[in-house]
């Protein structure tokens, strides 16, 4: 079967929904799709265990004072809360709580902990001691070695396993994983039968069935490789692979062009009501000499193309992170910059980049076997980076300005023709990136601009090495001779101190409002539901929130495919995203979320960070992240650029206390409820490594060098602090 007949086979029009191969052995359904009988899971594979159970368990699923709470088995009414004039006051646990109480900060724990939990998909990392005895939650659960592992719920690490790391960092690292030789799961089964699985909508489409042993046929190394044949084999990329000396299957995807016509690439969503509210957050710019900040984009000075660009893009006015980081980077000045999510960092750097290369009157670049970019970004996942491109595509429309992305999961092939055809900027996931270099295919010696967005991910144990392996490489510009960038709405003190590495002693720090605090514009509710009682509960709010787009996260694949099923199964079109699938259905999920078609999503950290998707009126955790930095990024998907949007957290006593402070924090930091009960955990809880700290800050997110001068702390409309309420914790800056 040749490539094309594959993607026939199973790419439906129809095929909104997935139901993973796993799950048949539980679900079969009429030719109609209309009747599902479903066999319970077994109570050691989910700790959503059978219905019987669930009931048991929610006869008792709130404890003390969480029992009367309005919290508890509230799902979508929120008691009004008095939010004006109140930075952390009133029932702000964190000003009470966290000065009174001394924590060790524990060396690296944020860090740490940060960096196991982002990588979901990272096989090495993932053997954390997990905290839930018997639940097979763990990453590693999902990891193909899991079944080598033994037996279920041992010693699945779900949260905080401590990382080791490696390279074969979550998100886009399955290129080398591949190349390594499948040790670490291939990502289908293979497509040696098919089945009907019932959508959502009732509708019935292909699923594959491995060939893989069951259960442990979810992953293993005799699984999907799809070669250019079709043929399921292991191919070296020596014997006619396009990648280097290792073996690994051949990707084949290759992902399809992006729009030409100028309506959909500028197309756009609304700024929302809260967007002019952006003006009265407070801006602290600290580092030597910065530049003053712009109020206009007509101050910025940009060529006239570049306005008519960011005019069709419908953007009018600068926001604070914009306002701040442009001139910043028009001065030629490194900069690490801290901002909400959803508050336009992407055009923060894209413009002025842009601008310069347009002032340096770049030339076209022609088609070469060595392309030398200027400037190369990189991020954490492949839709992130993809949307990157996307944006720097636009904004540089009209221009001789070649942007191309290259990331895993598609055929290496096709990246490296998107690159000879021409590229000034280059948007790329790091493991594709290392590859393409490795290739020589691109070469660093012009690289004048270097973009790590969400950098704190860039730079933790994940992807650090890989990064630095980068700065090192042939030919690129020591950090004195380049400009480099950082973006992310967290910055923990950890990975600020990595930052020295990449960055010149003078870098600027630009943090907007609350440093790695959560956007106001989304509702937090945070509700006490023990594991048993998730999925119902999650059902009730989803039935109640009706067709509104809403992604759902869970901790695991395995369980993103499970609810995911689940939900089907509840006739809640659902899709799901994350790292075991293939980047088609990655992108085919992605896609029909974004039209509507499946207004549900259900989705690991993969798809936690930078994703700007319109209209995501609702976030679900059905379980809570290990990190309080994940939590600010997952429901920053919602409430975007001005918009409102509503979270909801399952928090379950038994796992997740270590977050009660942090969350706690930030709640009263955005000025949202905080559950008495919540108080009550938090209080009790001791958490190594957690800092409420005399300072206010839970992040450890402030500008960490010390004896900085001329920190300037202005509102975002030109007034200096003493002129506007101060919203921000002064004592979080030193
Ligand atoms: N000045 C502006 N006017 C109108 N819309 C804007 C402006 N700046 C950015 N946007 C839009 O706001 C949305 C969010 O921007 P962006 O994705 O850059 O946010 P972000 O800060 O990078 O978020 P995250 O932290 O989640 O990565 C995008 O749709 C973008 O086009």
């Amino acid at each position: 079967m040749g490539d094309e007949d594959w993607e026939a086979e199973i790419i439906k029009p129809h095929m909104s929904s997935y139901v993973p191969v796993f799950e048949k052995e539980r679900y079969s359904s009429g030719a109609n799709g209309d009747t599902f009988n479903r066999t319970p899971a077994s109570s050691s594979e989910m700790d959503d265990g059978p219905s019987g159970r669930d009931h048991f368990m929610r006869s008792g699923f709130a404890s003390g004072r969480s029992l009367g709470n309005r919290d508890a088995g509230e799902s979508s009414k929120r008691e009004n809360t008095s939010t004006m004039g109140g930075f952390g006051v009133g029932r702000s646990f964190g000003n009470r709580g966290f000065s009174n109480n001394k924590f060790e900060e524990g060396d690296s724990s944020g860090f740490w902990r940060q960096s196991s939990n982002d990588c979901e998909d990272n096989q090495t990392r993932n053997r954390g001691f997990s905290k839930r005895g018997g639940y097979q939650d763990g990453n590693d659960s999902e990891a193909s070695g899991s079944s080598r592992r033994g037996g279920r719920g041992g010693f699945r690490g779900r949260r905080g396993g401590f990382g080791l790391g490696s390279s074969n960092s979550e998100y886009e690292q399955d290129e080398g994983m591949q190349r390594a030789g499948g040790l670490f799961g291939s990502r289908r089964p293979t497509l040696s039968g098919a089945e009907q699985c019932v959508t959502g909508n009732g509708d019935t489409y292909q699923s594959r069935s491995g060939s893989g042993s069951g259960r442990g046929g979810y992953k293993g190394l005799n699984e999907e490789v799809i070669t250019g044949s079709g043929k399921n084999s292991w191919k070296s990329e020596a014997e006619g692979g396009e990648s280097g000396d290792t073996q690994g299957p051949k990707v084949t995807y290759i992902p399809p062009p992006p729009p030409e016509d100028e309506d959909s690439i500028f197309a756009h969503y609304q700024t929302g009501i809260n967007f002019d509210k952006y003006d009265t957050i407070l801006v602290e710019v600290s580092g030597h000499d910065a530049p003053p900040a712009i109020l206009t984009f007509e101050e910025a000075n940009l060529c006239q193309t570049l306005n008519n660009n960011i005019a069709k893009a419908g953007y009018t006015k600068l926001t604070p992170v914009q306002k701040y980081s442009i001139p910043i980077i028009l001065a030629g000045r490194d900069l690490m910059a801290c901002a909400q999510t959803g508050s336009g960092k992407t055009a923060a750097f894209l413009l002025p980049i842009l601008a310069h290369m347009m002032r340096d009157g770049i030339t076209a670049s022609r088609f070469k076997d060595l392309q030398e970019p200027e400037c190369i970004i990189v991020a954490p996942t492949r839709e992130l980076i993809n949307q990157i491109y996307l944006e720097a595509r636009k904004f540089s429309f009209g221009t001789c300005v070649r942007a191309v992305v290259i990331y895993g999961g598609t055929q290496l092939g096709h990246s490296i023709r998107q690159i000879v055809q021409g590229c000034n900027i280059l948007c790329a996931t790091p493991g594709r990136l290392m590859d393409i270099i490795g290739k020589e295919k691109i070469g660093l010696r012009q690289v004048k601009y270097l973009v790590l967005d969400e950098a704190d991910r860039m730079m933790d144990m994940g992807f650090g090495p890989e990064m630095r392996k980068l700065i090192s490489c042939p030919g690129m510009p020591s950090k004195e001779q380049r400009q480099t960038l950082m973006f992310s709405a967290t910055f923990p003190e950890e990975i600020q101190k990595l930052a020295g590495e990449f960055l010149k002693s003078d870098y600027l720090f630009v943090a907007v409002g609350q440093v790695g605090g959560a956007c106001r514009d989304v509702q937090q509710t945070i509700l006490q539901v023990g594991q048993y009682s998730k999925r119902e509960k999650l059902v009730e709010i989803l039935r109640n929130i009706g067709d509104e787009r809403t992604m759902v996260f869970v901790e695991t694949k395995k369980k993103a495919d499970f609810i995911a099923t689940f939900l089907c199964q509840e006739k809640i079109s659902t899709t799901s995203i994350h790292g075991d699938r293939e980047q088609r259905e990655r992108e085919q999920a992605l896609g029909d979320f974004r039209c509507g078609k499946c207004p549900v999503l259900v989705a690991t950290s993969v798809a936690a960070r930078g994703l700007d998707i319109e209209n995501v009126q609702h976030v679900i955790n059905f379980d809570l992240p290990s990190t309080i930095d994940e939590y600010v990024h997952r429901i920053g998907r919602t409430g975007r650029c001005g918009n409102t949007g509503r979270a909801i957290s399952f928090f379950d006593p038994e796992s997740d206390n270590h977050l009660a402070q942090p969350l706690v924090k930030v709640l009263s930091d955005a000025q949202q409820d905080v559950p008495a009960w919540l108080e009550e955990i938090a209080f009790s809880t001791y958490v190594p490594g957690f800092s409420g700290s005399a300072r206010g800050n839970v992040f450890a997110s402030v500008d960490t060098r010390k004896n900085y001068q001329g920190k300037n702390t202005l509102n975002t409309a030109g007034f200096s602090s003493s002129q506007a309420p101060n919203p921000v914790d002064d004592e979080s800056w030193d």
